[in-house]
């Protein structure tokens, strides 16, 4: 049986960003993928002319067969800008499009119109400024799927990075992290390591929460009291856990022999190491959900928009990163 061309989704993201560039960017990629951008035609004009990238923009039928996207053409699916906007100024009347492409995209994959849906950063200030509660996508994705837990996970090269907590201000990170979230999390990023990047037997080095891991509870005791009790449920299991680890060491190169993954308590714990090894090349990706989720490791970069100066790399490894994912998945079904 021949193999059926994937059908990606790119949400273009904050229209004062760098995510209309960047896909402007992908008509120069050649892929056994047919690429599909959501945004609004006009920006992708503007920002074209803007960049000076000459491109033939397509409107996507989704009616018609999978094929391989053309050299300097890209697919678009149209989706309607509020107010036009200017690279670089932030207009929270453009809140509501930039959602209602999530919402589009996460459609798309549920009706198998799309095998994945990849993210261009969103600015989660401005959203909020138009009075909608947002702290990312991983959190809408949830919601929009109707998923209870989801997992953040940042990778690169020799790194993979998941999050117990998200966006979470740092003063309530200590009171969110309960046993339950812990068994939770590491469950799905167990299954996910398994299934979706074919590692049979996932090694998860878990950082502690306190400086030293509490050392033995006299600098914190969510160790003892609430981490130490989750994992040794979880290694009943047949889960390879190790830690909880202080988490200024456990990124050494010997230590990182040993895992898969290594899952830090909160955003900041994890994040600036995954940056530090690979930023602009690196990919988000959200496990646990029932569609596949890719992203880029950057946010919206607004001083970059439009000047040609925005690098595609992690857009392109979020990409490559999904297209994989969708193989794996067909893989185990066959
Ligand atoms: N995936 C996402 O939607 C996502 C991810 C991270 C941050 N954000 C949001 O983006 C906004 C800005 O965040 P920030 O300023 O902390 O981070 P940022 O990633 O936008 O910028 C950090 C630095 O990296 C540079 N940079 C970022 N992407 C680049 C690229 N592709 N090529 C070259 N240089 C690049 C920027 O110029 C800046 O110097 C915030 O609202 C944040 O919440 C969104
Ligand atoms: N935490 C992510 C990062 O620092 O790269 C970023 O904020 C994007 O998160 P979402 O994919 O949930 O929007």
């Amino acid at each position: 049986m021949t193999k059926k061309i994937p059908r990606l989704i790119i949400t273009s993201g904050e229209p004062a960003g760098i995510g209309p560039d960047l896909c402007l960017m992908q008509a120069a990629c050649q892929r056994e993928a047919q690429v599909v951008v959501l945004a609004d035609p006009h920006l992708l004009k503007d920002r074209a002319r803007q960049l000076g990238i000459e491109v033939r923009l397509k409107t996507f039928d989704p009616s018609l067969p999978h094929a391989a996207s053309q050299p300097n053409e890209l697919l678009v699916m149209p989706c309607k800008l509020e107010e036009r906007t200017v690279p670089g100024q932030l207009d929270s009347h453009n809140a509501g499009y930039v959602l209602k492409m999530l919402h589009q995209a996460v459609e798309g994959c549920q009706d198998g119109t799309f095998d994945a849906m990849v993210t261009a950063p969103v600015h989660k200030g401005i959203i909020n400024d138009a009075g909608i509660p947002f702290s990312g996508h991983t959190e809408l994705l949830a919601e929009l799927t109707e998923t209870p837990r989801v997992v953040m996970m940042l990778a690169t090269e020799g790194l993979r990075v998941a999050l117990v907590t998200t966006h979470l201000p740092l003063r309530d990170v200590p009171d969110a992290i309960t046993g339950e979230l812990l068994d939770e999390v590491i469950t799905i990023l167990h299954r996910d390591l398994i299934d979706k990047f074919n590692i049979a037997e996932p090694k998860i080095l878990v950082c502690g929460l306190n400086p030293h891991a509490g050392e033995d509870g006299h600098l914190g005791r969510e160790e003892l009291d609430i981490i130490n009790p989750a994992l040794d449920k979880l290694r009943a299991r047949g889960i390879h856990l190790a830690g909880p680890l202080p988490a200024d060491t456990i990124f050494n190169p010997a230590k990182l022999e040993q895992a898969d993954a290594i899952l830090a308590m909160y955003h900041d714990q994890g994040l600036p190491v995954l940056k530090y090894k690979g930023f602009g090349e690196a990919v988000n990706i959200t496990l646990g959900l029932p569609i596949i989720r890719t992203s880029v490791d950057h946010g919206t970069a607004l001083e970059l928009a439009g000047t040609g100066l925005a690098h595609s790399g992690s857009l392109n490894t979020a990409i490559n990163y999904a297209l994989n994912m969708i193989q794996s998945g067909q893989e185990s079904r066959d």
